[in-house]
């Protein structure tokens, strides 16, 4: 049977460990503690309840929990087929994980990146397998949206390609294939969209709730940019900027430094209950709070 591993279970593990499981498939969810295995267990089960309320398909909760089993640390990967990878937007973690993954997987496991800047290749090269690892970029809410970036990096093989396409296939996703290059083509765009408009609220411009009217209002946008980036994580936005900045050394990318005093004061978005906008489940809408 397809085993599939889940290293990561923050915002995007929970959603692709839930998809997974709801089209069937074995999953070993992996993080590095049990309060956090444990949320994110209880976030599944929550959002498969809730999914015929908000709008979704009807779930069994039950049979997509009993998919689903759990490891602290990469112990539970030694008989998986893939790995999905979504870890921290931070090199110093995705390098240790990747070592650590190569030690213990099979020889034949896929390794796919889920990285929202991150260059493919340079993730491949630290492994002993490159030919192997794939970039898949997952929108967020992952159960919700129906398309990712497929991202093959130089070494890539078919062989890799076909398991990858197939697997997201299988979980109702259409690939859409790019280049590798930090930022792949949404971050490229979407990064910068809502680097500059959190400077706009930093320097008084605008406050969020405008600046977020203003997309909504003017331009038709479902959401705008800083309710976006409370929806990915603020903290999950500052990495991915400065990732962009360090590789194309390219002051246009320079990170706004209301983003860095956000995450330096927890204030990471949805995930943390407080972002620009602070939430609680009774509201519908959130209360602004940056800007
Ligand atoms: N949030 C988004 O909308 C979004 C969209 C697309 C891609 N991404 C990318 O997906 C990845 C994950 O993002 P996220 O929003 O889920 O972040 P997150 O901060 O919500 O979760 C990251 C998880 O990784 C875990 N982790 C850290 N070190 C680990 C280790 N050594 N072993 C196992 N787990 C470890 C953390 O404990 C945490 O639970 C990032 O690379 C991000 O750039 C995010």
């Amino acid at each position: 049977m397809t085993v599939i591993g889940v290293v990561g279970a923050g915002v995007m593990g929970v959603g692709v460990a839930q998809n997974l499981a709801a089209t069937g498939h074995s999953v070993v969810m992996v993080d590095v503690s049990e309060d956090i295995l444990g949320n994110a267990l209880a976030t599944v089960e929550r959002n498969c309840r809730m999914s015929r309320l908000l709008g979704g398909p009807a779930i069994d909760a039950a049979e997509v929990m009993d998919r689903i089993s759990t490891s602290i640390g990469p112990g539970g990967l030694t008989d998986v087929d893939i790995v999905i990878e979504s870890t921290t937007e931070n090199w110093d973690v995705k390098q240790q994980v990747y070592r650590e993954m190569d030690e213990i997987c099979p020889p034949d496991t896929v390794f796919v990146v889920n990285t929202s800047a991150i260059p493919i290749t340079r993730v491949a090269g630290i492994t002993s397998r490159p030919e192997q690892v794939i970039g898949v970029h997952f929108m967020n809410p992952v159960p919700a949206k129906s398309a990712v970036e497929l991202i093959p990096g130089v070494h890539t093989s078919p062989r890799t390609i076909a398991r990858t396409t197939a697997l997201l296939k299988a979980m109702g996703k259409k690939p859409i294939p790019v280049k590798d290059s930090c930022g792949f083509v949404s971050n490229r765009v979407l990064m910068l969209t809502v680097n500059e408009a959190a400077f706009l609220v930093h320097e008084g411009v605008a406050d969020a709730a405008t600046v977020d009217e203003v997309f909504r209002e003017c331009f038709g946008h479902p959401m705008g940019p800083l309710e976006t980036a409370d929806l990915i994580g603020v903290d999950t936005i500052l990495y991915s900027v400065e990732v962009l900045y360090e590789h194309y050394a390219d002051s246009k990318y320079r990170p706004c430094p209301l983003l860095k005093q956000m995450t330096d004061a927890g204030l990471h978005g949805r995930k943390a209950g407080r972002g620009f906008y602070a939430y609680s489940t009774a509201t519908a809408r959130p209360a602004v709070l940056a800007g």
